[in-house]
């Protein structure tokens, strides 16, 4: 499996994606300021692994620490602050930072640091392993709703899936949450070709899932991000199934933009649009996707692809790097612990709760 991410001796590991497929680039570092602009610069990116990486981030700043007992709330506060202002969206990066937390208000008063830090250090790497298990469960619900959805027609041929934006090993630290789901439906026979859409500006996509399912050797095709309409109008699309950055309470869904696109035309085209994602991606306490803050990025994403200028340097540019599907196009969504399909808020209550 692909090397992502790992955390050891102190030591933060990360495949560089800004380079991927062209170049395969990993950097190391001691330093959480170095981490966080990574996450930052989508060196590291996908909302569970932006939550691992966050818990390796704490640590690095962890031990970079010098100071007295006395002085490390305020110093643990403004790092968790720190980390917290990297993105605004993946709700991911603060359940891992809140896992932190948790554990530091819970044995700073009687630990020594050192022993606080060898829990916290615990805790970091629980997260990322748990991320790792939770795409397998994932991929298990997933598969076995699509086979309940499409019973009919499997008895006669296999299936052709849209999928967004990357939600492999790169994004999610396993097999992938929405790309897991495609991997074991193909590997019991269910999928005929994957249709990967680019993801504009950072192409996503084109880049990373297509260089995650030539790694496999899966049958796809990638497309331009506008092209899924005439490809569903055509039969050429059977469903989709993406990621999630955040899904609030009423199965509204933060994901890469161009992910509510893809789903207005699924809908008007009749066909199934799947989330696949962790308990730790859903936010039950926002009840609707309006509240979910959504994160813009610099314009020259936009004028320039990868250091070519395409566009003039003052051209305007407004550039989304999520949008919100709401619940009410969404046919499941898909989770380690259940498919959740339909009446979503009582369903991710379920799931987050239970
Ligand atoms: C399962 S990864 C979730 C999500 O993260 C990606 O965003 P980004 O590449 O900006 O980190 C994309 O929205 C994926 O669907």
């Amino acid at each position: 499996m692909i090397d992502a991410i790992s955390f050891k001796n102190g030591t933060f590991r990360y495949l560089d994606q800004r380079y991927l497929p062209l170049k395969e680039i990993y950097v190391e570092t001691q330093n959480y300021l170095e981490a966080i602009e990574a996450i930052k610069t989508l060196a590291v990116r996908g909302a569970p692994l932006i939550g691992a990486s966050a818990g390796y981030t704490v640590m690095l700043g962890i031990n970079a620490y010098k100071g007295d007992k006395a002085g490390f709330p305020a110093y643990f506060a403004n790092l968790v602050a720190e980390v917290n202002a990297s993105r605004p969206t993946a709700v991911n990066l603060f359940f891992a930072t809140r896992k932190m937390q948790d554990v530091y208000d819970a044995n700073f008063e009687n630990d020594s640091l050192e022993a606080l830090f060898a829990k916290m250090t615990d805790m970091a790497y629980k997260i990322h392993n748990d991320e790792i298990d939770n795409c397998d469960k994932i991929a298990r619900h997933g598969v076995e709703l699509l086979k309940q959805d499409f019973a009919d027609v499997l008895k006669t041929r296999k299936l052709n899936v849209l999928t967004h934006c990357n939600t492999g090993t790169l994004a999610c630290c396993g097999i992938g949450t929405a790309l897991g789901v495609i991997r074991l439906a193909y590997q019991e026979g269910l999928i005929e070709r994957v249709i990967t859409s680019e993801s504009r500006p950072l192409l996503q996509g084109l880049r990373l899932t297509a260089w995650e399912l030539e790694h496999d050797g899966i049958p796809f095709a990638s497309i331009s991000d506008s092209s899924s309409a005439i490809l569903m109008q055509r039969g050429m699309i059977d469903f989709a199934v993406t990621g999630a950055d955040r899904i609030t309470a009423n199965g509204d869904t933060a994901n890469k933009i161009g992910t509510y696109a893809h789903a207005i035309s699924a809908k008007y085209h009749g066909l199934p649009f799947y989330i696949a994602a962790p308990v730790s991606t859903i936010d039950i306490t926002m009840s609707e996707g309006s509240q979910i803050p959504i994160e813009e990025r610099d314009a020259d994403e936009l004028r320039k692809i990868f250091g070519t200028q395409v566009a003039t340097p003052t051209t305007p540019v407004v550039n989304f790097a999520f949008d919100v599907t709401p619940g009410t196009l969404i046919r499941g969504i898909i989770t380690e612990k259940e498919a959740v399909v339909g009446n979503y808020n009582e369903g991710l209550a379920r799931v987050v709760n239970g």
